[in-house]
């Protein structure tokens, strides 16, 4: 519903979760562009300005001065920034001023929040560190934000479609889906060194090229115009430095 409201409007669809966070993960999957949280205190101009869009634009301050925006970026081509009026417009990553800005510890709490549920939304688990936001609200304000851009970058690539037109979109584009990429890779290698832990023979001399060329094949249907073809160089590197990788861990 939200995704043809957006179709339909043009504009990206900001969700009020403001009465509701639990509610976020739920708004995400559905389509929302950014949500729109309850405001723990007034935010002055100052502060509010130092959140951007993917498009480097200062995202404006709560039009309706009883929520923040929280948001997964531009949707797509001429509609992010101003596009969305009376709220806002398309929200930022949730960055806010450096270190000492007061209204940051306060803005984390909610950023932390919106990471949590941004996870779930993508099924993404935080990496390491990053696993519980709550207690790194409380602990680190700064790294609770990152937490936040973290899984709103991560889950962003994987949930939304994008249809960037400029230079700069389309590159800032492109680097949610390598930290996208990213993230996935280093998760198949630790997975890939768990197999050749457990198979009788493991690393290179193990190697099972049936299962190898099967999954490439599974891999195509997903990325039909990059095909079997283009693929099967891909997944031969991410293989080979999975079973490297192995090899390295199991003579040391
Ligand atoms: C992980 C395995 O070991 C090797 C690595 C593979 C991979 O990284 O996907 C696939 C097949 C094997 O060559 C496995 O046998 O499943």
């Amino acid at each position: 519903m939200l995704r043809a409201a957006r179709a339909a409007s043009g504009r990206p669809v900001l969700a009020d979760v403001s009465r509701n966070v639990g509610l976020s993960a739920a708004a995400v999957a559905a389509g929302a562009d950014g949500l729109l949280l309850p405001a723990p205190a007034p935010v002055p101009a100052a502060s509010v300005s130092a959140a951007r869009t993917p498009s480097g634009s200062a995202a404006p301050g709560p039009a309706d001065g009883g929520t923040r925006h929280a948001g997964l970026g531009a949707a797509g081509s001429g509609n992010g920034g101003s596009g969305s009026a009376g709220n806002g417009g398309a929200a930022g990553h949730g960055r806010v001023g450096g270190k000492g800005d007061p209204q940051q510890a306060r803005r984390a709490g909610y950023a932390g929040v919106v990471a949590r549920e941004f996870a779930a939304a993508g099924g993404i688990g935080l990496p390491g560190a990053m696993a519980d936001p709550g207690a790194i609200v409380e602990a680190d304000p700064e790294a609770a934000l990152q937490v936040a851009e973290e899984a709103v970058t991560v889950v962003g690539a994987l949930l939304r479609p994008e249809s960037p037109v400029t230079l700069p979109e389309c590159r800032e584009a492109i680097d949610r889906v390598d930290a996208a990429l990213a993230t996935l890779l280093e998760r198949r290698a630790a997975l890939a060194g768990i197999v050749q832990r457990i198979k009788p023979v493991g690393g290179f001399a193990g190697r099972d090229l049936d299962r190898e060329r099967a999954l490439v094949r599974r891999m195509a249907s997903r990325a039909p115009s990059l095909g079997e073809g283009r693929l099967a160089p891909i997944m031969n590197a991410v293989i080979e430095a999975g079973l490297h990788l192995a090899e390295e861990r199991a003579h040391r």
